[in-house]
């Protein structure tokens, strides 16, 4: 796992959360408006160009592999590129995760880019999301978890739309914790997924003088 330290102030997270969340925010407009726009031909063509011109810029500097998580000394982390939450990454609805002990939520709107059956979000999706979440429920005393088994089950069909989804630590057994999800629409829950996350053994949190304990720890941003 990649822990790499970017000692920065809140106020320099801020800063460039508010140059980098519009200009995710446009590029997942771009999707959007790519999958419905009923234009010419010629203009989808025209708008190819003037993507491919952006892509080309952006392309001048390149951080080489992924994202990662990168960590303030205080260790709030900056997943920046994850691909349910990441401030960065168009492909995340976002998720704006509100986290307590064992417990994790939010709602989200997900639109024609989550598309899986005509009309109703992609099962792939849901799993996705509820992967995020019960991550983040199991992580929320600091220590962070892996999914070792997830078991989703679709109740109905989820509608594109207004949602929310809750994930919630049912128990903890040394190294694994279980964790119950579920993601709802107005009438209901759709989708529930049970989990068992697990620490890994091997697992080496970063050290440093100026890092609080794990209960201590401010969490991701
Ligand atoms: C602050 C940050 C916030 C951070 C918030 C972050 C949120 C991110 C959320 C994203 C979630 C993801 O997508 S995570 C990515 C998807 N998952 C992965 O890639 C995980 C890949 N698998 C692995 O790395 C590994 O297999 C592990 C870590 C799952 C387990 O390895 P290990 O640590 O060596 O485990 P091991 O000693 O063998 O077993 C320990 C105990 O767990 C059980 N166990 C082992 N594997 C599994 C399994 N797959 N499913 C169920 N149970 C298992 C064993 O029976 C044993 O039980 P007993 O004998 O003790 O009873």
């Amino acid at each position: 796992m990649d822990f790499r330290i970017e000692d920065i102030s809140e106020e320099e997270i801020d800063r460039r959360l508010s140059v980098v969340e519009p200009l995710t925010d446009s590029v997942r407009q771009l999707v959007d408006a790519v999958i419905r726009s009923e234009v010419s031909d010629e203009r989808l063509t025209a708008a190819k160009d003037r993507i491919d011109e952006i892509v080309a810029d952006l392309r001048e500097q390149q951080r080489p592999g992924s994202f990662g998580t990168p960590y303030t000394k205080e260790f709030i982390g900056m997943p920046w590129g994850n691909a349910a939450v990441g401030a960065r990454n168009a492909v995340a609805p976002p998720l704006h995760v509100r986290r307590s002990p064992g417990l994790a939520e939010c709602e989200m709107e997900l639109g024609a880019a989550y598309e899986g059956p005509g009309g109703c979000v992609h099962g792939g999706i849901a799993a996705l999301l509820l992967d995020q979440l019960v991550g983040e429920a199991a992580s929320t005393d600091g220590l962070p978890s892996f999914t070792g088994t997830l078991t989703v089950k679709y109740l109905r069909p989820t509608l594109l739309g207004a949602l929310s989804a809750r994930a919630e630590v049912t128990g903890r057994e040394g190294r694994k914790t279980f964790v119950h999800a579920t993601m709802s629409d107005a009438d209901g829950v759709t989708v529930e997924a049970d989990a068992i996350m697990i620490c890994p053994k091997d697992f080496e949190l970063p050290t440093g003088d100026a890092l609080p304990p794990p209960a201590d720890r401010r969490l991701d941003r």
